[in-house]
């Protein structure tokens, strides 16, 4: 009798605690989206595996509006969300509440450590407040000189290679490989002061610690990978941190790359904070010295462990190369396709230069690049039509309202102007739709077209940090290095595009937009050459 009391008990005791489920959880089964092939991986496969990053978005923009439902793997729900209003909402107004996802923070883990791109909440702020310094306008101008040194390296190799080229194939470069090199060298003197010497192509550790880290590592990860980093979010914390242990090939890549930095950085970091408690530090401008002597200065209770700043390190090397050089490898792809905007910003390079030459300066200044306005609003255009970060993974800390730009229809076919969400739901950030929606950057919004960029937008919801797009993100989140990489990249493209011109190889390869952790240029069928985007180089006005 005991026993059937107990089960009607325990039966009424579920019954309450799945009424109350139901009722407190905030479905978003009425959002309208794709039909999934599988429960078990959703639509993980199709993302996974997409062929030309983003086309899969965009088609389900053009059926669904700027929001949409699609399944992870065991059934989950996701929201996906490229609407203005939403994005602001989530990068903008609720603070902290929409952390990274669980797999999105234990990959940066194991690639960077528990530096500033792992935290969250309080930690983060801690993290941001002692980087700031290193990347105001102020800091950032001392390295101009830098950028400008580099990007002439790089234009000197291309010149011997132009001098003893006999063949066509001789004057086609993989620019992606080059601007790889010139800016992990670039990356490398900022924040360490440290040579990594990649364009003299010396055998370095560094080096060859992060020689195509994306592309070896995360591209079309096997099915066993995807459902594995799927139950990540039920492991607790504790037991999820040795994952890395884990004899897999990427497990055993990045725990050998971060054993590298946190090598260096920890020596670096051991000499620059002697030099700052001894006062030796005074000229030092890296990006290390800076952090250093930022958090000498801080409450000992809010401080960096040593721990922490390796982790930062770890991060510059991470986010500020591969990034950088992948967005200006889509700039000089667009040129290469629109020889028209390739004159057309050269014209506008050499008009400055006859101004810096009439002053009689040589190098161009901050504020010469920034009246370029032709250059400034290609590269604005390209980042808008790259993202190279094409999609953020989040999870809702709290229940909450996600309001809507545009009202989405509901598959009862009714107007819906906001989403009400539960505690943990999964979003998918469509970085890459957003920066496509024909209803904030107008009809031509596929196309490159930088004049977009050259009228001031009135109306826009704010979302990202740089022209209003998103792909350095937006909000508290926001890309830090963001002034950095555009300043490098303007150095660097002016400096090319005053003595080169480029064209798209007379065999015109196809090139496919490939997921590879960054949104990657590889050839069709030609994926084993790793990451490539050939273009046919001239010296401007012939050899000297
Ligand atoms: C074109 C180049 C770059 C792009 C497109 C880019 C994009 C991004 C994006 C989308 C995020 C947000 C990631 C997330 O929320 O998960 C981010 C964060 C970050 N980026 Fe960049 N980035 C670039 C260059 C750089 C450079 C040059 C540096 C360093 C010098 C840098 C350092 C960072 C750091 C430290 C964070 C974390 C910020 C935080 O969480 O507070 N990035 N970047």
């Amino acid at each position: 009798m005991d026993n059937v009391l107990l089960a009607y008990l325990l039966f009424a005791v579920l019954a309450v605690l799945v009424t109350h489920r139901y009722v407190k959880h905030r479905s978003i089964r009425h959002i309208r989206g794709p039909p999934a092939l599988s429960w078990l991986f959703g639509h993980s496969l199709s993302i996974g595996y997409q062929d030309q990053v983003g086309d899969q978005d965009f088609a389900w923009i053009r059926e669904y509006g700027t929001v949409w439902r699609t399944k992870g793997c065991w059934g989950r729900d996701i929201l996906y969300v490229a609407d203005p209003k939403a994005l602001q909402h989530i990068f903008h107004k609720s603070g902290y509440h929409y952390p990274k996802s669980i797999e999105a923070r234990q990959i940066t883990r194991q690639l960077a450590g528990e530096g500033i791109l792992y935290v969250e909440g309080a930690d983060h702020a801690r993290n941001r407040k002692i980087m700031n310094p290193a990347f105001t306008a102020a800091q950032l101008r001392t390295f101009m000189p830098l950028f400008r040194r580099s990007a002439i390296k790089l234009s000197e190799k291309w010149k011997e290679q132009l001098r003893v080229a006999s063949a066509e194939a001789d004057r086609t470069v993989n620019i992606i490989s080059w601007l790889a090199r010139t800016t992990l060298d670039v990356i490398g003197e900022a924040a360490f002061d440290y040579q990594c010497g990649a364009l003299d192509d010396s055998k370095n550790e560094v080096m060859e610690a992060y020689r195509n880290m994306f592309s070896d590592s995360f591209l079309f990860p096997t099915k066993a990978t995807i459902l594995f980093r799927s139950v990540w979010k039920f492991i607790p914390d504790n037991i999820l941190r040795f994952v890395e242990y884990l004899p897999t090939r990427e497990n055993t890549r990045f725990r050998r790359t971060l054993k590298v930095v946190s090598r260096l950085s920890a020596g670096l970091i051991a000499e620059k904070t002697e030099a700052c408690l001894s006062g030796k530090d005074e000229n030092k401008r890296d990006i290390m010295s800076i952090l250093v002597k930022a958090n000498a200065s801080e409450d000992p209770r809010t401080r960096l462990s040593d721990k922490e700043m390796i982790s930062q390190m770890a991060t510059f090397l991470l986010a500020g190369h591969e990034t950088t050089a992948s967005s200006l490898t889509w700039l000089f792809w667009e040129l290469a396709k629109y020889p028209e905007w390739q004159d057309k910003l050269r014209e506008e390079i050499a008009c400055i230069r006859d101004r810096v030459t009439a002053r009689g300066d040589t190098d161009f200044t901050i504020a010469d690049y920034d009246a370029m306005s032709n250059v400034l609003a290609a590269m604005k255009e390209s980042i808008r039509l790259h993202p190279i970060v094409h999609t953020l993974a989040r999870i809702a800390g709290r229940e909450d309202v996600v309001p809507l730009s545009q009202p989405a229809i509901s598959t009862k076919g009714e107007l819906i102007s906001e989403i009400p969400i539960s505690a943990g739901q999964d979003i998918l950030i469509s970085v890459c739709g957003y920066n496509r929606l024909k209803e904030v950057w107008g009809e031509d919004a596929d196309e490159f077209n930088p004049t977009r960029f050259l009228t001031p937008k009135e109306g826009q919801v704010t979302v990202g940090v740089f022209a209003n797009v998103l792909s350095f993100s937006g909000g508290l989140r926001g890309c830090i290095g963001w002034r950095f990489s555009i300043l490098e990249m303007q150095a660097i493209l002016v400096e090319l595009l005053e003595n080169f011109e480029f064209a798209v190889p007379d065999d015109k390869p196809e090139i496919q937009r490939v997921p590879a952790g960054l949104m990657m240029p590889m050839i069709r069928n030609k994926m084993h050459l790793g990451t490539q985007m050939p273009l046919k180089i001239s010296v401007v006005g012939g050899l000297a």
